[in-house]
């Protein structure tokens, strides 16, 4: 594999928000993911990580991998499953009163990801989004395993990492994202304060959090595309409908027995 260059998105000025859609869908197309450095011009991203810091202080954030894989327990292997899933994370709406600069961001992504309607050209139509997922690497060597977001169709089409790690280096933290947009190349993406990341959810874009030697903080939320939203919901209801026939079978074989 070797590293691609990272395009740095140009110094901003005081760009729109249509400038910056059509600027990330275009770099997403192109190379599968986007980077917009100072995203909040409204809020002070300080501010969005004591919010953050507020909901990790209600004790709300729970281990990553208890949600994923399985913890074995053992002392000895816990290194290894802190590299794997070492990520503690917590959910919200994002329009909590109590986290107002939480709300803030969470309204200019919105705001943003609206807009990629109007240059998608149909390959696509975003349609409402996941909860908010605030994520904290507690250090130590806590990473994410090599992974694809959405690997089977589960409706979520771009993945938005906002980062919030103050003079974060990497040299001394880790903690970098890796993303392999195909076999040969993979970018490598710090995770700085006030950085907007933009991905494709699918296959297209295999990540993984290196481990990280020092508190890294970031807010998540994931876009829906539409029909493939609606076509998820649907299979899960067939799903849930042919489990529920064999229980009613089930039940009325036992009816009989007891007859
Ligand atoms: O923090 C980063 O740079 C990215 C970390 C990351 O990929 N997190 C993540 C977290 C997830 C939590 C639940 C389900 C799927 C998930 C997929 N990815
Ligand atoms: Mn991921």
């Amino acid at each position: 594999a070797r590293p691609l260059k990272l395009i740095r998105f140009p110094k901003p000025q005081k760009y729109s928000l249509g400038y910056l859609a059509e600027f990330a869908i275009r770099n997403m197309t192109q190379r599968g993911f986007s980077i917009i450095d100072n995203f909040c011009k409204k809020c002070d991203p300080r501010k969005i990580l004591e919010d953050v810091k507020r909901l990790q202080d209600t004790g709300v954030f729970k281990d990553g991998r208890l949600s994923g894989g399985r913890t074995s327990g053992d002392a000895s292997k816990q290194k290894t499953e802190l590299a794997l899933r070492g990520d503690k994370i917590t959910w919200l709406h994002g329009n909590e009163d109590e986290y107002p600069h939480i709300k803030l961001l969470v309204d200019s992504i919105d705001s943003l990801v609206a807009k990629f309607n109007l240059f998608s050209q149909g390959q696509f139509v975003i349609g409402g989004r996941t909860k908010i997922m605030a994520t904290c690497y507690p250090g130590g060597g806590s990473g994410y395993i090599r992974h694809v977001d959405n690997p089977n169709e589960d409706g979520r089409h771009v993945t938005c990492l906002f980062y919030l790690n103050e003079n974060w280096d990497v040299k001394k933290s880790g903690g970098l994202l890796r993303i392999f947009p195909n076999e040969e190349d993979y970018v490598d993406v710090e995770p700085i304060m006030n950085r907007l990341l933009l991905f494709w959810s699918d296959m297209r874009n295999p990540h993984e959090v290196q481990p990280a030697f020092s508190t890294r903080y970031a807010i998540t939320t994931w876009y829906y595309d539409k029909s493939e939203r609606e076509k998820a919901k649907m299979d899960k209801l067939r799903e849930e409908i042919s489990t529920l026939k064999d229980d009613m079978v089930a039940l009325e074989v036992e009816k009989r027995q007891a007859e």
